[in-house]
């Protein structure tokens, strides 16, 4: 018999082993770790991380210890409990969460066995959804681009082998694999909510698109890569421009920029060194002030993301009043 596609869309890929999957229970996840398990015998171990946030999370490691345990496989589970900061959804509030304790699961286990990468499951239609809801916040390029195939930090690399590159896999593929062959998994009661944005994305817009339009998906996955380009050349322009207004940037450097460039070495900056992003009005009215300030009396003083930005002389500076002693 032929290779499930779960396991076939994975041919060609070399990803550094020993490798964890990042195992919610899902169908994805669990998909994921199976041909994984198939394809790299003995060199797979789980990481599954217990958010605390519903009722169903204690179910959810339950399910996983069982699974790992029938496969044979080595399961880390670590508990988390994100709390979501002004202006920031839960549910992203978790998803970084859970990035940090993956990536702390991978070093610990690297005192043992070396954890040389983590995946993750997530595939075409994930993509999909990724972007059109980047649309429907008004993102730039770099939330256009969507989610990144693969990445390294802090000494840890990431994955995601279903996205569209070998090939295309989406959720209704995963789910039919997995009933062929007798898996289970869980189904995450919050994916019905139709109250969260991405859900209502799943469940009625990219229906209708695929309906009207039917290559979309790979026409959409083009144009995300196109935005990662162009967000890769903004990113580097930010660099350039930010070695010449220094860090914190010189009020006089940036006032020589066009109002594209200083909006675009603002961002880069804000991120890169503070973690912030600002949004479209917060960034508009930072480039507006800073046009205007051609006085030694002229004060700047913004709430910018989680923080403000003041004038300091001839620089402007990012601080968050509430950490400050
Ligand atoms: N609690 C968790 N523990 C470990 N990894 C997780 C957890 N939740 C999600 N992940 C990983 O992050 C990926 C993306 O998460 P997301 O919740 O967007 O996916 P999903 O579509 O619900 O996937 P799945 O069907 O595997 O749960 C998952 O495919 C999985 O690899």
């Amino acid at each position: 018999m032929a290779d499930p596609r779960i396991l076939s869309v994975l041919e060609g890929w070399r990803p550094a082993l020993p490798l964890a999957v990042a195992y919610s229970g899902g169908a994805d996840s669990t998909a994921l770790l199976w041909a994984c398990s198939q394809r790299f015998a003995g060199q797979v171990a789980a990481f599954h991380i217990n958010h605390g946030l519903q009722a169903a999370a204690t179910d959810f490691a339950m399910h996983c210890q069982q699974q790992c345990a029938a496969w044979g496989i080595p399961l880390h589970i670590a508990r988390v409990a994100a709390h979501n900061a002004p202006g920031q959804s839960p549910e992203d509030a978790a998803r970084i969460a859970r990035y940090k304790a993956l990536e702390q699961l991978a070093h610990a286990a690297n005192a043992q066995n070396a954890i040389q990468t983590i995946v993750l499951a997530q595939h075409a239609d994930d993509q999909v959804e990724t972007v059109l809801l980047a649309l429907s916040r008004g993102a730039g390029v770099a939330g256009l681009a969507g989610m990144r195939p693969a990445w390294e930090q802090d000494g840890v690399r990431w994955e995601r082998p279903y996205l569209a590159g070998r090939g295309q896999i989406g959720g209704a593929q995963i789910r039919a694999d997995l009933r062929a062959l007798g898996i289970e998994w869980v189904e995450d009661p919050t994916n019905a909510d139709l109250g969260l944005t991405r859900n209502r994305i799943r469940a009625l817009v990219a229906p209708a698109l695929a309906q009207a339009f039917p290559q979309f998906a790979s026409t959409l996955a083009r144009s995300a890569a196109n935005a990662a380009q162009a967000a890769e050349l903004l990113d580097e322009l930010a660099h350039m421009d930010l070695q010449a207004t220094g860090r914190p940037p010189a009020i006089k450097a940036l006032q020589a920029l066009s109002v594209a460039r200083m909006g675009n070495v603002l961002r880069y900056w804000l991120r890169i060194e503070h973690c912030q992003t600002p949004s479209s009005a917060q960034l508009a009215q930072l480039v507006q002030q800073l046009q205007h300030c051609t006085t030694r009396g002229h004060q700047i003083h913004l709430k910018v993301g989680l923080g403000t930005i003041q004038r300091r002389g001839g620089v402007i500076d990012w601080y968050n009043p509430s950490v400050l002693v």
